[in-house]
């Protein structure tokens, strides 16, 4: 994400705070102290110029809906959109199933190499309240095995590496955990090499001591706030909020800004009801599966077919990676229409394992087709 992005989301952020009608209205001289170190001139002005003229306060502008809408939309249970499954409907139009779409993927593919990318929560795993209990089922992991036997496999997740490992606990994966910053390749049970080395990346290692200097910090500060959690990541950290009541949100917004302002070194990113603190490296998903591609020899290759699927903001920075190279597809998971780079849609952690059980099947046909 650029730091415009990042200022654009604080941007946001500071307009639903101070949209929150059931809280008193923030003051524009305190939302301006509160964000305006950490935003840059033009976001500063824009910031301004919409609390100034009160229309954030009508509720009516674009940046409020898009906040307002990706709070929502990280909530299933409130989701009540039946465009996606209109076949007519523009969104549909632009980003169709990829499970319709199965045969027109495998065929763009045309003998290529294809090489999967996973994002875990949301796109392995269903999306549930506790962070730590967010298991994937039993079959998809025989559909991760499968998988892997057949293409090079990696998950990309925000968490740290071994947290998303002991979710999955498959060696022969690839890895790449903090959004990216920990890669770690695959494993050969009889292999002698000790665990360290078969660490690929870790371009965030610099931070680790400041990481756990917010980490204990937040956890204190948040400790006020019922619900809030903050999750360490190792080069990352995330502060959930979807256990938080929407009336202590800005509380809790407050706290992290009031933080995050004394690390400029450190930069915020959101993802589905939660704030990600990473380190202002110019790296991310998307920078990970470039790396990923040419560590298995696929740097400037026009044979390789990447796919990529997730359902968050972060795999956003994937997909532009794919829709740049022009080759290779973005599979978005979810249920309701978002701005997106990704070509085609899936609908939940089902579809995703459908849509891979899919692919298993089809390259063990066309395996047994050529060997005929
Ligand atoms: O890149 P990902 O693998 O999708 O990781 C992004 C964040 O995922 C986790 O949080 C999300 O899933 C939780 C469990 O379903 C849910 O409770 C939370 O609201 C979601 O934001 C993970 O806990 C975070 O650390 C990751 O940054």
């Amino acid at each position: 994400m650029t730091n415009r992005n990042v200022n654009n989301t604080l941007v946001e952020l500071a307009m639903s705070i101070s949209n929150t009608s059931a809280l008193p209205r923030a003051t524009v001289p305190g939302i301006m102290a509160l964000l305006g170190g950490v935003l840059g001139l033009p976001q500063k002005k824009l910031l301004m110029k919409t609390l100034e003229d009160g229309s954030v306060n009508k509720g009516g502008t674009k940046v409020i809906n898009t906040w307002i809408d990706s709070m929502r939309a990280s909530s299933p249970t409130r989701v009540k959109s039946t465009q996606n499954q209109d076949p007519t409907s523009p969104w549909t139009l632009y980003h169709p199933s990829a499970l319709s779409m199965f045969d027109q993927i495998v065929c763009e593919s045309k003998g290529k190499q294809i090489v999967t990318f996973l994002d875990y929560d949301g796109t392995l795993s269903p999306i549930v309240a506790d962070p730590d209990k967010a298991y994937m089922s039993k079959k998809m992991r025989t559909t991760l095995k499968d998988l892997a036997r057949h293409f090079p496999t990696a998950i990309v997740s925000g968490r740290c590496l071994d947290k998303v490992y002991n979710f999955v606990r498959l060696a022969e994966l690839y890895y790449a955990g903090s959004h990216g910053m920990d890669i770690k390749g695959p494993t050969n049970k009889r292999s002698t090499k000790k665990e360290n080395e078969q660490v690929l990346f870790q371009p965030a290692s610099e931070f680790l001591p400041m990481i756990n200097e917010v980490y204990n910090i937040l956890v204190e500060k948040t400790k006020s706030v019922p619900g809030a959690k903050v999750e360490n990541n190792k080069f990352c950290l995330s502060v959930h909020f979807r256990c938080v009541d929407e009336k202590s949100w800005v509380s809790l917004a407050e706290q992290v800004s009031f933080v995050l302002n004394e690390y400029p070194k450190l930069k915020l990113t959101q993802g589905r009801k939660v704030l990600e603190i990473r380190p202002t490296i110019k790296w991310d998903k998307g920078k990970a599966l470039e790396f990923l591609l040419e560590s298995l020899g696929y740097a400037n290759s026009d044979n390789v077919f990447p796919i990529y699927i997730g359902d968050d903001r972060t795999d956003e920075d994937a997909f532009k990676v794919l829709r740049r190279r022009g080759h290779g597809v973005g599979i978005l998971v979810s249920k309701i229409p978002k701005e997106t780079d990704a070509s085609y849609t899936l609908q939940d952690p089902t579809e995703v394992g459908q849509f891979l059980r899919h692919l298993v099947e089809w390259k063990r046909t066309s395996s047994q087709y050529h060997k005929l």
